[in-house]
């Protein structure tokens, strides 16, 4: 017998806005008792600015969850503890412990860990500016609280927002598909894969509006020193990660990544119903598994895309994991009906641009600034080389020749790399499979008259940078905002 076709409602997921919350997110806690945290959030920034935060959370007396009521008010309550913990992990030298006794109550009824997460800074943290407008329109968004008070932070989580709002109507557009792959109904199918795929080439414009108001600098010194986890965070003070102290006093480290877009789930949703296999970095594709793809979907190996359902509110990854056994939209074999297969190409192609227009800003947001930092730091007097630093932001050369094992020796773009050119692996067409497997030529500066370049410096080992919840390697040979 088939798997029953998941139902939105039994996720708490909208037919309407995807995996952002059908009740808008609050501005504001409506018990009194909970004025201490609501004060601390209208100050946030001011508060991190004069390395206050951490005195006001310490004296904060522990309050307990009893006067949170409606859904809501535990995903405000998350998202004011974990931008709280971030503040002051972060805002400051070098932490040791936070006292989180309501963040672990608040973490279990959600489920989700005790981390700030994608959930925390981009699905629960969003206002419309006008009621009656869009909320996918970017230009009718506002968001509920930022470490730096800034546009451009604002902005970064709101590109997001305004992407999970435009592709949530793929959710239930999709799920009629599958129905219909079931039924051999090959016209309702080709239906479905159309409006997905015009859906996709907007969700490609709204990433591409992420140069409009984030500055990439900015970004890369000031907002990701704040979306940083616990692992991997030894050159930052936190050796052995962090104790969320449950009110025992028993409690043990633990590490966790850091907030990033890599935990949405309705990109993952996309992967599942076109039936593309993410492989761990390095992985070639298996040419046996074709035929697999033929039929129902097989489940990924575990890789770090995998991983990042852990960082998503339980009954949303408990959907992908329910969906990935119903994905079926190949069965009515796309190769004998043109239509479509022209249609779920042009979904695969819509989501590999997708993947393009974000490696992109992952060169121009991550890679150039951590180029620019390195010279800036190789040209800078020992006297301020030794200074401390706030080791979230700084890259380090590896201490190991070899490269190590793990996300932590993952080059970060061959990584994006290997994922956009596996979105296009399971197209129908020859020659869609060909135009999405080629290479994009290197564009030059177009400056005729330049001479022989000057020979890059050679760097022998290779620079470990965070990301914003892995750890990656950078290479010097790769990215560069056109050769990718
Ligand atoms: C300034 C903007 C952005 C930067 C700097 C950025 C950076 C990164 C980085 C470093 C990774 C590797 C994993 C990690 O360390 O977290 C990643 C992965 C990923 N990001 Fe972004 N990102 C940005 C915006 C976005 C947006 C707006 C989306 C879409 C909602 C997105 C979707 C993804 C996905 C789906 C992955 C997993 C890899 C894949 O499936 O291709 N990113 N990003």
């Amino acid at each position: 017998m088939l798997p029953p076709v998941p139902v939105l409602a039994d996720y708490g997921i909208s037919p309407a806005h995807g995996f952002l919350p059908d009740v808008l997110p609050l501005t504001r806690l409506p018990d009194p008792y909970y004025n201490k945290w609501e004060s601390i959030a209208a100050n946030l920034q001011h508060l991190i600015l004069s390395k206050r935060l951490r005195g006001v959370i310490d004296r904060l007396p522990v309050l307990s969850t009893v006067g949170l009521e409606h859904d809501a008010e535990w995903r405000r309550a998350y998202m004011l503890l974990t931008f709280f913990a971030h503040g002051y992990i972060w805002g400051g030298d070098a932490p040791w412990t936070v006292i989180s006794v309501p963040l672990l109550d608040i973490c279990k009824r959600l489920e989700v860990p005790p981390v700030s997460t994608y959930a925390a800074s981009v699905l629960w943290n969003f206002k419309p500016l006008f009621m009656g407008e869009d909320m996918d329109d970017l230009d009718n968004l506002a968001t509920l609280v930022t470490f730096t008070g800034s546009l451009d932070e604002s902005w970064f989580y709101l590109v997001s927002v305004a992407i999970e709002a435009r592709g949530g109507p793929i959710i239930p557009l999709m799920l009629t598909a599958v129905a219909a792959a079931r039924q051999n109904d090959a016209e309702t199918v080709t239906r479905c894969l159309r409006g997905f795929a015009e859906r996709l080439d907007d969700l490609g414009e709204l990433l591409h509006r992420m140069h409009e108001s984030c500055d990439p600098g900015f970004f890369y010194r000031r907002i990701r020193t704040f979306l940083a986890g616990s692992k991997n965070m030894q050159e930052a003070g936190l050796p052995h990660g962090v104790i969320w102290d449950d009110g025992s006093g028993k409690s043990d480290y633990v590490q966790y990544s850091g907030p990033s877009n890599a935990q949405s789930s309705l990109i993952q949703f996309f992967d599942i119903m076109l039936g593309i296999e993410h492989r761990p970095t390095g992985e070639k594709a298996d040419p046996t598994s074709e035929s697999e793809r033929e039929g129902r979907m097989k489940a990924p190996s575990h890789n770090f895309i995998q991983d990042m359902r852990r960082y998503m509110p339980g009954p949303h990854a408990r959907f992908l994991r329910d969906v990935t056994s119903v994905a079926n939209i190949r069965e009515p074999t796309p190769k004998a009906n043109p239509p479509l297969g022209i249609a779920y190409d042009a979904c695969l192609t819509m989501l590999r641009n997708f993947r393009d227009i974000h490696i992109a800003i992952v060169t121009r947001f991550i890679i150039l600034p951590s180029r620019q930092n390195r010279a800036r730091s190789r040209s800078r007097s020992p006297e301020a080389a030794r200074r401390p630093q706030n080791l979230a932001t700084a890259s380090k050369k590896e201490q190991q020749t070899k490269k190590v094992k793990g996300t932590g020796g993952t080059a970060l773009i061959p990584f994006l790399k290997q994922a956009r050119d596996e979105t296009g692996e399971p197209a129908v067409e020859a020659w869609a499979k060909r135009w999405m497997s080629r290479q994009a030529k290197t564009v030059g500066d177009g400056d005729f008259f330049a001479g022989k370049p000057e020979e890059p410096e050679v760097v022998e080992e290779p620079v470990v940078e965070h990301g914003l919840a892995g750890t990656w390697t950078i290479d010097d040979d790769v990215g560069g905002i056109c050769s990718y």
